[in-house]
């Protein structure tokens, strides 16, 4: 970092790799270690691809010092820094990241500054050429989370416990960066901190005043803001902050150099006291009254302040550099690409005016662990970023490519930016916050949008509603509309529809008959693929086209992965096997989906929704004990079908939920989870269910390229929820199409 305070006209590109080292009760858990970044130096080699100019990197106290100062272990910052300055990639260092510090303090204790300032000293003792530190990532949210809300240690509930983690933080920030400057006078603080505004009803608007004055309590601090004006003063004396403390804050000269800014769609708030339009999960309150607490972006018709205001109000208010130190959404992948260009757009435009933005910054590049949960409880929820590492190596998603095209041209390109974030439509309003008059959708520029071909099908019709439910404009065709064995037809088509991309859902998939007409199957699974790959292919259009596991002949035993050689027994099988060479050799960038066995809430006629209607109405269903699968709920795989496709990702993948089971013990799961008698499910050899074309005894597919539908008991209770409110006993239950398991 150059330092200037100079008009710019482009922001830095920032990278940052979600580190929190948190500790809840006496555990302590770390976003690196769970990311696998701790054993993959070759991280950040992949990083310098994306055209960052800078990286937010932990050194991080717990894990250096774990039980004493007396004791480092810089294994990990010497690996690491020097390598970050090879590849000319400026290391923001961070040295607590909403930790409460190792085993030996915490956030209340008054020896901490001094500890982290000596910790501080030796972090630049060590490594001088470094030039930018965050000594304490977001104190003020550390502070809520860990000392009034209680979720993280040391679990404090308190106004007065709150206002000492601000103050011991703060004060840690200022010692630290005194310890860094006598090593390194030069040294810059940026400083990063959550900055939501909160919205609220007439009623409740004392404690929204409250909690606005309070977001920006710890850079106030810092600021030397906080004299006898402050509006928060007294209430701070309260609280047990002495005079001292203010007046220690109040000399310590240590406004940042760069104000960052981190802001998430769950920034702003809206507090309302009418319970009733709230989940209970929200409902909370303060002495006066109580009152839910929601996202402002899903109760607020206004919708949220956005990246533009929250820079502009920094900038006012401190005058100095501001920048945007996270940017990342928990979204469908065209979301968080939506959100990232939202920033972007956001600090170019201020820049332009003349507002100092520094920078934005792509946190997450590796993605995040159970941040829905707030990390109280650690589950391994994964949210993908820049890359997904669910895979063996780091697969670079839609994000890598746009931050690529923003380095060089300062800007990204993907048909998806074209339609608006969930955050900026109507539907994003919670049932009971929707005004009485609908508000007008944002006018869309026209775009291409993808091509689904499958209409009166299972999956096209899924299709066709996730895209809707994504804002991916979505021409959903019909046989009639394009004959995929008709190459006139295809070309016709895509000339008229011109789309970015285009989505198989067509088949032949009435397994037995296919062993009667091989000619009709192949024509469906394998000529009508390759037409469309050809014609995809000549247009630069992308495509997607499904598989399955009837390609394998179930001899392996094992759950088969994408690069097992083919075996099929039957003719649906072999088709699909044909499809899958033609594909690959006419279009090297299609996307090839083996799944299996469907179930979902929007078509009559597979599996469970069959199994479950007959079970309610008392009759007993006969399944096979013999042939094991692994279910695919249909929502489930059209989502991460359209994240795959989004990220241009190709070749074969293997897609279905984490499970794998006979038909037989599919249906008495089922029965099981919707209260049926599970005595009427009647396993039996597949050899007594009349079948014609052989089917392999374990077609169970497994992802080596690593990616992971949720697990198939979570799918099936989902599906239940999804699936009932349309009941399951009446014959038109489950809405849809009639597909090929229909009459
Ligand atoms: N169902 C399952 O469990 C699994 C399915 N798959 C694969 O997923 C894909 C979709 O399956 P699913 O939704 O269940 O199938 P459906 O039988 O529900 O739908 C098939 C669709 O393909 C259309 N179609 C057939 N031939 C053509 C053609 N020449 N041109 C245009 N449209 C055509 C049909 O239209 P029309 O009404 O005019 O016939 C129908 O809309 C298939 O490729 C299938 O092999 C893979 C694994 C499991
Ligand atoms: C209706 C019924 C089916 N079954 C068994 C037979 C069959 O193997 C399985 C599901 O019935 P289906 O007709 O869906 O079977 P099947 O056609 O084998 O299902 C397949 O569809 C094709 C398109 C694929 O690509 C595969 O992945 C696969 O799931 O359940 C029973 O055991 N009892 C029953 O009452």
């Amino acid at each position: 970092m150059t330092g200037t305070q100079g008009r710019r006209l482009f922001p830095e590109l920032w990278g940052g790799v979600e580190c929190t080292l948190h500790r809840v009760g006496d555990r302590f858990h770390s976003q690196i270690e769970l990311s696998g970044h701790l054993a993959r130096p070759g991280d950040l080699e992949l990083f310098a691809t994306l055209g960052i100019t800078a990286l937010r990197y932990p050194v991080l106290w717990e894990m250096v010092a774990p039980d004493s100062l007396e004791r480092p272990d810089w294994s990990f910052s010497d690996e690491r820094l020097p390598l970050l300055r090879r590849l000319n990639i400026e290391p923001i260092v961070g040295l607590l990241h909403h930790g409460s510090g190792p085993r030996y303090t915490d956030l209340t204790d008054p020896g901490f500054p001094d500890l982290l300032a000596r910790y501080a000293g030796m972090v630049a003792a060590r490594y001088p050429w470094l030039t930018s530190f965050t000594p304490v990532n977001e104190p003020l949210t550390t502070a809520r989370f860990s000392c009034l809300y209680g979720h993280w240690y040391p679990h404090g509930r308190d106004d007065a416990s709150f206002v000492r983690a601000v103050v011991t933080q703060c004060r840690a920030i200022v010692e630290a960066m005194r310890a860094i400057r006598r090593v390194i006078p030069g040294a810059r603080l940026v400083m990063t901190e959550d900055m939501g505004r909160t919205f609220a009803t007439n009623v409740l608007s004392y404690q929204a005043n409250y909690e606005n004055s309070r977001r920006w309590l710890s850079l106030d601090l810092l600021a030397g803001r906080v004299d006898r004006d402050h509006p928060l003063r007294l209430w701070l004396s309260q609280c047990g902050v002495s005079g001292e403390e203010f007046d220690y804050f109040l000399g310590c000269d240590m406004t940042p150099d760069v104000v960052g800014l981190n802001y998430y769609l769950t920034s702003d708030r809206y507090l309302d006291q009418r319970l009733e339009r709230y989940p209970e999960t929200s409902h909370g309150g303060n002495h006066r009254h109580r009152y839910a607490d929601v996202e402002a972006v899903r109760a607020c018709p206004e919708g949220i302040l956005g990246h533009e205001e929250v820079l502009r109000s920094a900038w006012l208010r401190y005058r100095r550099e501001v920048a945007l130190t996270e940017v990342h959404a928990g979204a469908t992948r065209e979301d968080q690409l939506r959100w990232f260009h939202e920033a972007w757009q956001a600090a170019l435009k201020l820049c332009r005016e003349g507002v100092p933005v520094r920078a934005v910054t792509s946190w997450a590049l590796l993605g995040s662990y159970d941040w829905c949960g707030l990390l109280t409880s650690m589950e391994g929820r994964y949210e993908p970023g820049v890359f997904d590492v669910s895979g063996p190596a780091p697969r670079p998603t839609a994000l890598a490519t746009a931050l690529k095209q923003i380095a060089l041209f300062g800007r990204a390109f993907h048909p998806t930016l074209a339609r608006p974030g969930w955050w900026r439509r109507p539907e994003r309003l919670l049932p009971g916050c929707r005004p009485k008059r609908a508000i007008p959708a944002p006018p869309h520029p026209a775009a291409g949008g993808v091509v689904v071909i499958g209409k009166t099908g299972t999956l096209g019709h899924a299709f066709f509603l996730v895209c809707a439910s994504r804002c991916v404009p979505c021409h959903l065709l019909s046989r009639d509309d394009l004959d995929i064995t008709s190459r006139e037809s295809v070309a016709a088509a895509l000339d008229l529809f011109t789309p970015w991309a285009v989505i198989n859902a067509a088949g032949f998939v009435r397994i037995d008959e296919a062993e009667g007409d091989a000619d009709t199957c192949f024509r469906q699974n394998a000529l009508g693929p390759g037409i469309l790959a050809g014609e995809c292919a000549r247009r630069g259009i992308a495509l997607v086209t499904f598989s399955s596991d009837m390609v394998f002949d179930g001899s392996k035993g094992t759950p088969y992965h994408e690069t097992d050689p083919v075996a099929p027994l039957n003719v649906y099988g072999r088709s699909k096997a044909e499809a899958e060479r033609l594909v690959q050799s006419l279009h090297p960038g299609a996307l090839l989906i083996r799944t299996s066995a469907f179930f979902g809430p929007w078509d009559r006629y597979n599996f469970v929704t069959d199994t479950l209607r007959r079970l309610a109405q008392g009759e007993t269903v006969q399944a096979a004990s013999d042939l094991v699968v692994s279910p695919t709920y249909v929502p489930d795989l059209v989502h991460a079908c359209l994240d795959l496709l989004v990220d241009a990702a190709h070749g074969i993948w293997h897609l279905t939920n984490d499970g794998a089971v006979t038909w037989a013990e599919l249906a008495g799961h089922c029965a099981t989870l919707a209260g049926l008698d599970t005595a009427s499910v009647i396993p039996c050899p597949a050899s007594a269910l009349g079948f014609i074309a052989p089917r392999p005894p374990f077609s169970v597919l497994a992802s080596e390229r690593g990616i992971a539908l949720p697990p198939l008991s979570d799918a099936l209770a989902r599906y239940l929820v999804d699936t009932v409110p349309a009941g399951l006993d009446q014959p038109g239950g489950a809405a849809g199409p009639d597909t090929k398991k229909g009459p």
